[in-house]
């Protein structure tokens, strides 16, 4: 459906924020993981047509979008990082407003649209008083207007409260059952338990492309648990282990690390999650440098 092939994104004649990133994409959830600054919004603003590659191409069905930027924002659903609403303006008002602008005058497409983000009694309370959730929720409801077979989200459950992100993941990994949703952010929590498979970008580059399941059997033994006082844990530190967790119990600490091999007597090998798997596998690049 989305071929990404070799993009580059040169800004101020050197830096690369994108540096030949190439992508076989069809419906589900892709996680698009880094840093900050690792180009996962260049390559969203790209994606979405709102700025153009140095180099490469991006086919969709076939066709290069960055010719025709107009075959994708027909089919193309947006939520950017940055998404405002016009406070004052209610929740219906604004998906009117939005729909006029689309072309969309299906009058009950904006109602099973409230509905489906569960805004529908919301529905003529003005934005003002929205919590972040509400927001992001209206935002989604605003992308889906034009019943997208893209669904690009950056960053999306920032400022969100632990309920609302469970909701918002959810509606998100439920349009990917038949949609292409691009999600993107640096918390892996995000969409460990809703992407099919995972981006992983670090300086302009996709690292990898792997299900969360790949991504921790690789991860298998080289993740290490172990109780150590607290000199050990600071002997170990400064041997450079790479430390994912430590807490304080009773006077010890419970130390997680990352190593290739058993890193003190007494460590045992310990089932990583899915971030303490792209951790590991983060160290281990930088130990090996390509
Ligand atoms: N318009 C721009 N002009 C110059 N440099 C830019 C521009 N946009 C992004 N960059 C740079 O390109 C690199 C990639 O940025 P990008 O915003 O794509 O990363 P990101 O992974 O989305 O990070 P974040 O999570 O902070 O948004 C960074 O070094 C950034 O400073």
């Amino acid at each position: 459906m989305l071929s990404i092939q070799n993009l580059v994104k040169v800004y101020g004649g050197k830096l690369r924020a994108l540096d030949g990133v190439s992508l076989e994409l069809g419906p589900g959830v892709l996680g698009l993981i880094g840093h900050n600054g690792a180009g996962k919004s260049t390559l969203m603003q790209m994606l979405a047509t709102l700025t153009k590659p140095t180099s490469g191409r991006i086919l969709l069905d076939g066709q290069c979008i960055v010719a025709k930027p107009e075959l994708m924002r027909r089919r193309l659903g947006y939520l950017p990082q940055d998404f405002g609403v016009f406070p004052h303006l209610t929740a219906l008002e604004f998906l009117q407003y939005f729909a006029a602008l689309k072309g969309v005058r299906d009058p009950a497409r904006i109602r099973r649209l409230l509905e489906l983000v569960n805004l529908a009694e919301q529905a003529n309370r003005p934005a003002i008083g929205f919590s972040g959730g509400m927001r992001q929720r209206l935002g989604i409801a605003q992308a889906l207007l034009n019943d997208p077979d893209v669904l690009i989200v950056d960053e999306p459950t920032a400022g969100l409260d632990p309920e609302e992100r469970l909701r918002f993941r959810n509606l998100l990994a439920e349009i990917g059952f038949s949609k292409l949703v691009i999600v993107s952010t640096h918390i892996v929590s995000d969409v460990e338990n809703m992407a099919e498979r995972l981006a992983i970008m670090r300086q302009g580059k996709l690292v990898d492309l792997a299900t969360p399941a790949q991504l921790l059997e690789r991860a298998r033994g080289q993740v290490w648990s172990a109780q150590l006082a607290l000199d050990h844990y600071e002997a170990l530190r400064g041997q450079g282990i790479h430390m994912l967790q430590a807490q304080r119990q009773g006077g010890l600490i419970n130390a997680r690390m990352a190593h290739a091999e058993q890193p003190c007597v007494g460590a045992s090998v310990s089932e990583p999650s899915l971030e303490e798997a792209l951790m590991a596998q983060r160290y281990a690049a930088q130990a090996v440098p390509a």
